[in-house]
């Protein structure tokens, strides 16, 4: 039992915001959460002047494991997560091989569960070999433990195939996370198309490369009934189709990385790699649209997109390097600056990181709140605390932050998953 003494507890789910007591039952799981409540033989620990938070939800993140285990592997990639607050993240399957089998998912389930610092999601693919055609075992995945299905990385261009996707997925209540990129437009761009693609003399791709494919997807959400979640929005055109698919009442849902919140294409004249993802970034006017589009609750979730990639992937000439940006240790620190400058309040900033994600997986009640009876997952943060991100920041084996050498205020100072004390600082 663990008795965590004076913490400001900020949880949505609850309706909780303010100092109180959280006690933890032998299992691992939230007994009460009150004003002073004593814990008989608990370990106390005080959390005077910190904020307690459910622990944040990332839907999307690459753990590069099978595979490429020197960009990432699913023990590193979980001790990047508790170092950024995060106690279940949602991995991709574009791993090598793809995770289109009961035998990967299952792998990738066990190995975190043996690890036992973070719950690990995984997504499965969407189609055979993420090739587009048949679609993959769905129910043997999801037995397996597969959360949901998604081809991130890669459209799925045939629309006949994604409507018969969604309609199979609905059946397990399977989440259907969606990549969208037209596969002709803007083909061979690396950088967002506009002033700064011409100035750098890179070849852009334009905002419809994706909301091209969302009209789409919207239109078989409308058409299926089953709800599709939205991957990395970054353009205003999507956020303003998403936001008239809710108006309309359709099972849509949508992401943002902070990347796309915080930078613009402007960057891209520095010719750093590290500037590189996909989507890429976007002009100023597609960035306020994403703020605004997170602010009213268009897009419900903020998730990172943690891509890792070796020094040797990045250090090439910007035409040749990999797409993609790690963020699962800056995502926290990063967005609370959103508070400060009131863009949203912490309470809804909570919503984005840990409650709606966790609502959008459905399956769990158990995490994404404080409540009695919810596994014990929590991040203690000191809302002062400053660091620079520099090399020495990560747990992560990849470094390819757009971040590196900025200062970031908020950290967390220990992370709990199930009652057990995963990180501190
Ligand atoms: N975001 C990226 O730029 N890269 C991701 C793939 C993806 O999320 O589409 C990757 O796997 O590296
Ligand atoms: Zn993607
Ligand atoms: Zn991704």
């Amino acid at each position: 039992m663990k008795l965590i003494r004076n913490a400001h507890v900020v949880d949505p789910a609850t309706d909780t915001d303010g100092v109180k007591d959280i006690l933890i039952d032998r299992n691992g799981l939230i007994a009460e959460v009150g004003s002073g409540l004593s814990g008989g033989e608990a370990e106390v620990i005080d959390a005077s002047g910190l904020h307690a938070f459910p622990g944040l939800v990332d839907l999307h993140v690459h753990l590069r494991d099978p595979g490429q285990e020197w960009k990432e592997d699913i023990h590193t990639g979980c001790d990047a997560a508790v170092k950024g607050g995060f106690t279940t993240i949602c991995c991709m399957p574009n791993t090598t091989p793809v995770n289109d089998s009961k035998t990967t998912t299952g792998y990738m389930v066990e190995k975190a569960r043996a690890y036992g610092k973070c719950s690990v999601l995984p997504f499965g693919t969407i189609t055979l070999g993420m090739k587009g055609e048949t679609i993959a075992p769905m129910a043997e995945m999801m037995e397996a433990g597969a959360i949901g299905f998604s081809e991130d990385g890669r459209n799925v261009d045939n629309s006949e195939v994604m409507r018969i996707a969604l309609e199979y997925a609905s059946m397990f209540g399977a989440l259907i996370a969606v990549h969208n990129e037209d596969p002709y437009v803007g083909r061979g761009g690396v950088v967002h198309e506009g002033v700064y693609s011409s100035k750098a003399g890179l070849k852009g791709i334009p905002d419809i490369k994706e909301s091209l494919m969302v009209a789409r997807d919207i239109e078989l959400a409308y058409y299926t009934g089953c709800p599709v979640h939205f991957c990395h929005i970054s353009t205003r055109r999507s956020v303003e189709l998403i936001r008239n698919a809710k108006a309309q009442g359709l099972p849509v849902t949508a992401e943002v990385a902070p990347h796309h919140l915080f930078l613009n294409d402007s960057l891209i004249t520095t010719y750093d790699t590290n500037y590189k993802m996909n989507p890429p970034l976007r002009s100023e006017d597609d960035r306020l649209a994403c703020l605004e589009g997170l602010a009213d609750g268009t897009i419900d979730v903020i998730a990172t997109d943690h891509a890792p990639h070796a020094i040797t992937d990045k250090e090439k000439d910007f035409d040749h390097a990999a797409f993609g940006v790690i963020g699962l240790e800056t995502a926290l620190p990063l967005t609370l600056h959103l508070v400060r400058e009131n863009v949203l309040s912490l309470r809804q900033l909570i919503e984005r990181l840990s409650t709606t994600p966790a609502r959008i997986l459905g399956r769990n009640t158990q995490i994404g709140t404080l409540a009695p009876g919810a596994r014990a997952d929590l991040v203690l943060v000191d809302l002062e605390r400053k660091d620079i991100v520099g090399d020495d920041f990560f747990a992560s084996k990849s470094h390819n932050s757009p971040f590196l050498g900025q200062q970031v205020q908020g950290l967390p100072v220990s992370t709990y998953y199930g009652g057990t004390c995963v990180y501190k600082a």
